[in-house]
């Protein structure tokens, strides 16, 4: 990796001049090791890491995969703290909230949409702040129970609303275009809180608006 480079991932990721790792030369060791490690895996996959096209390669598979994980230099749950104080008995579905993550078998992409709602007891979010949560947990390396599971419970940590669910549908590169190779099938996954772990007729409405 040149020094130009490297400065530039420094700016951009200040996180990693907080790095425990050894600077020699002007350069984390760290990095200069993945620059290697990517090396050796254009190699494997047979190609020649000097070609032109390849030459930058590392450096932008690194600054590819920082920007990927953003979601670890922040708590999302933060986002849901400021509060309105507005009075509203009924569901608050912010839907169709699309998002783009790391698979954490395969670090290939999955992506799709969360759909998230939520009756308030007595505090509310602004709705863009529903989707930084999304955003801060889908950046990382993942798994799709996961991060349905942790957008449901920061919901359900910080507003403490009646009752709170989460729907997400995600297609997964590492089955599409890999491995299984079935292009088409999409995982459907949910979180259920509160008041609609025992109505149904509450989970009906959700389901059905978002059909719609
Ligand atoms: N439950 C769950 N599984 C996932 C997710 N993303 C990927 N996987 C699965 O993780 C599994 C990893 O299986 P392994 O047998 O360890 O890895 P593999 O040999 O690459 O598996 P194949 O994909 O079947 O070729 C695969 O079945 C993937 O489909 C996810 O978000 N949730
Ligand atoms: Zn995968």
């Amino acid at each position: 990796m040149t020094s130009e480079q490297y400065l530039l991932l420094r700016e951009k990721f200040p996180h990693l001049l907080n790095h425990q790792s050894v600077e020699e030369n002007g350069s984390l060791v760290e990095i200069d090791n993945f620059s290697v490690a990517i090396k050796q895996l254009i190699i494997l996959c047979g190609d020649d890491p000097k070609r032109d096209g390849l030459q930058e390669t590392p450096f932008r598979v690194l600054k590819a995969f920082l920007e990927s994980t953003e979601g670890y230099r922040e708590d999302p749950k933060l986002h849901l703290e400021k509060t309105f104080d507005i009075q509203h008995k009924g569901l608050i579905l912010i839907k169709d909230i699309d998002f783009y993550s790391l698979c954490e078998h395969h670090f290939s992409p999955f992506f799709g949409v969360a759909h998230v709602g939520y009756i308030p007891k007595e505090k509310i979010t602004g709705l863009s702040k529903v989707g930084r949560l999304v955003e801060g947990y889908a950046k990382r390396f993942q798994v799709q129970e996961r991060l349905t599971t942790q957008i449901a419970q920061a919901i359900e940590e910080v507003l403490d609303p009646e009752g709170t669910i989460v729907l997400v549908e995600a297609k997964h590169m590492c089955m599409c275009s890999r491995g299984i190779k079935k292009a088409n099938t999409v995982t459907t996954t949910s979180s259920i809180r509160g008041i609609y772990e025992n109505r149904p007729d509450l989970r009906a409405e959700f389901y059905s608006l978002i059909k719609n």
